[in-house]
């Protein structure tokens, strides 16, 4: 692949979007930079498919911009993104090969070229035999296969991806893993949205976090793992109840034996740990690094 627009960015100022009386964005920000995978979470009607509606240029915007570069994303701009919509937007009727290759003449590509890119992408998803058929005759999860190809046929010189991982079987998602880690690897913006939080966490270099159509986090995720609260994990020979009469400390939960606690005061560490010792057996202390999925909980609450 071509190595374009090294280090291109895009970056999202102040986006607002209004239906009637439901604030569905509300003064979103958040950069999207070049050769990092970015992931978009919230949950349902957040605003996420609204923002990258704006960012594609199909939904107006009552306030904000969009840059690419440092410029106002102009519709050449846009025309060199892959987009992969949420309606996803296929021909049911035409048939794989010829509708994928229609897309990639639409954006410039010879026939020749067009066709050669096309069965090169379906072979990595497994689908080089199912190039003659018509759309509808897929299953939903091959249908979102030919989705991902189409977006990202092109060498596009960024993308944007509204839930690109949904309804695809594991090995589909590891091919689609692979296929974005090549586009960021040229050093393109990737932003996708998704609900599959374990995915977010193993794939993402940076996530945004809407709810409610405001970003209430963004980052990476050690980033938004330092921003919370420093917990602890004590194990103990015996029933752990005693610990919720200690003071200084705060106890979130405890269950039999283990109690899961922060330190409020200076030096309660220390005096949990000896009047711990002093009751018995310490069998297990560690801080407790929070899975993405609870700091979604904690940042959307
Ligand atoms: N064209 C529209 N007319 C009216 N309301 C809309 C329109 N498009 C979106 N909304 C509303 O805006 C809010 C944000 O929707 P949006 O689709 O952006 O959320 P989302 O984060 O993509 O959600 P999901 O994860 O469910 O796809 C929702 O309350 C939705 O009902």
């Amino acid at each position: 692949m071509t190595q374009r627009h090294h280090g291109s960015v895009i970056e999202v100022d102040g986006l607002s979007r209004s239906f009637g009386d439901l604030k569905a964005v509300d003064d979103v920000s958040f950069t999207v930079p070049g050769g990092l995978m970015t992931g978009f979470v919230g949950g349902n009607g957040a605003g996420k498919t609204t923002s990258m509606r704006m960012i594609m240029g199909l939904l107006a915007t009552h306030a904000g911009e969009v840059r690419w570069d440092g410029r106002p994303m102009t519709a050449a701009d846009r025309r060199n993104v892959g987009y992969m919509p949420e309606e996803r937007g296929l021909y049911p009727k035409q048939k794989v090969l010829d509708q994928l290759v229609y897309l990639g003449e639409l954006s410039g590509m010879t026939p020749g070229s067009a066709k050669a890119a096309v069965m090169d992408n379906l072979a990595r998803f497994g689908l080089e035999d199912r190039s003659g058929e018509k759309v509808e005759k897929l299953s939903l999860g091959n249908q979102q296969r030919v989705q991902i190809i189409a977006a990202l046929m092109t060498t596009p010189d960024a993308l944007i991806l509204d839930e690109p991982f949904s309804g695809l079987d594991p090995q589909a998602v590891d091919s689609m893993v692979d296929l974005l880690r090549e586009h960021t690897a040229r050093g393109i913006p990737v932003l996708f949205s998704s609900h599959q939080l374990e995915l977010v966490e193993r794939l993402c270099d940076r996530l945004v976090v809407l709810a409610k159509g405001r970003v209430v986090a963004a980052g990476t995720v050690s980033e938004l793992r330092s921003g919370g609260p420093e917990r602890y994990r004590l194990t103990l020979g015996g029933d752990a109840g005693w610990v919720r009469d200690h003071r200084g400390i705060h106890v979130h939960d405890v269950d039999g034996t283990t109690a899961l606690l922060e330190f409020v005061d200076a030096g309660a560490r220390t005096s949990l740990l000896r009047a711990a010792v002093d009751r018995g057996d310490v069998v297990d202390f560690a801080r407790q690094v929070p899975a993405l999925s609870e700091i979604y909980r904690e940042v959307t609450a």
